[in-house]
């Protein structure tokens, strides 16, 4: 997979080369390109944005920037993936598609990924209908609250997907065996020391008995999912998926 990343703060970015991404970088399962919007500026202070038509709070973020550097990164991609490779924008804003574990597994079957990282009060929509004309535009969220910027909503994104493309994590179990990896948070989990400031490691977990660690494991995602996330059991019980579990 390719990943480009256009921000006027590409230094944001540097997390990604650190780490389980980082590694995946190095060893070129996954092709990282981040780009400087500022880049494609011509003027002596290198303007990004200007007052929004209609009044408003705020600045936006002007379209030629960002015209010119979606240019420069689609050429540069299929110049290195092929003509006909289109590739998929996604432009981190608050009013975006909600990203969630179901989006990242799509994502990750995609062999390229641009990802714009607006400022200010955001990008002028002429951009998303520009590039629109061209491939894939999915405006992105991470959640209900505001950010500076979309660089620390990229971050989130890239690591998520990343950590899902092949040969990047080194346990593939870890993949599956995870919260939202089946629409229901992670039982509690422990390690050595069996013993510690007198908390005892659950009995269960060191019978050697699979099957009644697994229903243990199971019984706790639903608790701790009906406690923490009811929103994840579409209006179904705890008992109620458990009574479904029985049935199969
Ligand atoms: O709040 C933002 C500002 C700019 C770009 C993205 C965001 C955002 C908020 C939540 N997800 O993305």
């Amino acid at each position: 997979m390719r990943v480009d990343v256009v921000s006027v703060f590409p230094d944001y970015l540097e997390p990604l080369r650190l780490s389980l991404i980082g590694r995946a970088v190095a060893r070129g399962r996954l092709r990282l390109g981040v780009h400087d919007l500022r880049a494609f500026t011509h003027d002596v202070h290198r303007t990004v944005d200007d007052a929004p038509f209609g009044g408003g709070a705020g600045m936006l973020m002007t379209p030629p920037p960002w015209g010119e550097a979606l240019d420069h990164v689609r050429a540069e991609g299929r110049a290195q993936l092929g003509e006909h490779v289109e590739p998929h924008l996604l432009v981190m804003s608050p009013a975006g598609v909600r990203f969630d574990q179901a989006m990242a597994e799509d994502l990750a079957r995609e062999p390229w990924l641009v990802l714009a990282c607006g400022r200010y009060e955001g990008i002028d929509d002429r951009v998303l209908t520009d590039a629109a004309r061209h491939h894939r535009v999915t405006p992105v969220s991470i959640g209900d609250y505001v950010l500076a910027g979309g660089e620390a909503a990229a971050l989130v994104v890239v690591e998520a997907v990343g950590r899902l493309l092949p040969g990047v994590l080194g346990n593939s179990a870890s993949v599956v065996e995870e919260s939202h990896s089946e629409g229901l948070l992670e039982a509690p989990a422990y390690t050595r020391p069996a013993s510690w400031r007198g908390l005892d490691v659950p009995d269960v977990l060191t019978s050697g008995d699979h099957a009644r660690v697994a229903r243990w494991r199971r019984d706790e995602s639903l608790r701790r999912t009906a406690a923490r996330r009811p929103d994840l059991l579409g209006g179904r019980s705890a008992a109620d998926l458990d009574r479904h579990d029985l049935a199969v």
